[in-house]
């Protein structure tokens, strides 16, 4: 029975309520884990940083008071813990899935759980590449719409009522429809991604700037009253403006943007209207004669 366990693929630890590795089995593929045994007898306090054994600890307890299969991810690497010899398995930190059950019977006179250890870096490393791939406008490179969104509502669910600042601009490039039919649908796209660019620099860090699609794109700034929002809006369209672009060879030309901006507040905390705001204003902002800044407020 002994050998069977030792013979596991995946390394299964014996942790006690108090963070002491009680046993070690498996994990022999060095490839993939480094041996573990010499933390038997050790507390998690003993070999990891207080940080991670706490963290450890909270999982394990949560599990016992569960009383069921909990199941987490972690990123460990060897030379994260005390006396494991860093030379012969993994170099990399490697993404774990702990799977955590609780044992019925004591260990050492303690509740005890068996946490099973499987190495799913590479399946993560290919998780995120497909999240950031799901999240990317393949044109330009910067947030697509389904990350804008997501980024939206995340934020506006946080959004305390008193204090609501979170401001949506959506921008739209005017006549653009002439461009692709002057100089043809690269060259529109070469105008894309250079509004992109342009944009994507002129706004802070903690902002986002994504292309909704076609022509459209939109900002979600943080922490913004109605008036600074503007402001931002305005400096991005005289940035549009400034550009130029080379749509044939020794030929200079530019384009305008039209803005539209609605700002989160008590009565408007739901991504839908302000968006609906926003594209009202933009719209506003076309028929006013384009190349202009529109508030939500103003065409309320
Ligand atoms: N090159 C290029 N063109 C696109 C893309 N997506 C949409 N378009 C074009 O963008 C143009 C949008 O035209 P309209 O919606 O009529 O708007 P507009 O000409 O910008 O006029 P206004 O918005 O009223 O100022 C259409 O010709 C679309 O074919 C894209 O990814 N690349």
């Amino acid at each position: 029975m002994g050998e069977a366990l030792a013979a596991l693929p995946d390394p299964v630890f014996v942790l006690t309520e108090s963070g002491r590795y009680a046993a070690i089995f498996g994990g022999q593929d060095r490839g993939y884990y480094h041996d573990g045994s010499c933390l038997v007898d050790f507390s998690l306090y003993d070999v990891l940083s207080r940080e991670q054994a706490d963290w450890f600890l909270a999982e394990i307890r949560a599990t016992l008071a569960a009383d069921c299969l909990r199941i987490v991810e972690y990123d460990l690497a060897a030379a994260d813990v005390a006396g494991v010899d860093t030379n012969h398995g993994p170099a990399a930190p490697i993404r774990f899935e702990g799977r955590v059950q609780p044992l019925r019977s004591s260990v050492n006179g303690e509740r005890a759980v068996l946490w099973l250890a499987s190495n799913i870096t590479t399946r993560h490393e290919i998780e995120q590449r497909l999240r950031r791939l799901s999240e990317t406008d393949e044109l330009t490179g910067v947030p697509n719409r389904r990350r804008l969104m997501d980024a939206l509502n995340e934020s506006l669910a946080k959004l305390d009522s008193e204090n609501g600042r979170i401001a949506l601009l959506i921008m739209d490039i005017d006549r653009f429809k002439t461009i692709n039919d002057r100089y043809g649908h690269p060259a529109g796209d070469a105008v894309i991604c250079a509004v992109c660019s342009a944009c994507g620099a002129r706004i802070k860090r903690r902002d986002l700037f994504a292309r909704l699609g076609g022509e459209e794109f939109a900002t979600v700034l943080y922490d913004i009253t109605a008036a600074q929002a503007f402001t931002v809006a305005e400096r991005l369209r005289e940035t549009v403006a400034g550009v130029c672009f080379e749509p044939r060879p020794g030929e200079a030309s530019q384009v305008t943007v039209s803005i539209g901006v609605s700002v989160a507040g008590p009565d408007r905390r739901r991504s839908h209207d302000l968006l609906s705001q926003a594209d009202a204003a933009l719209y506003a902002a076309k028929s006013g004669g384009r190349n202009r800044v529109v508030l939500a407020h103003e065409c309320d």
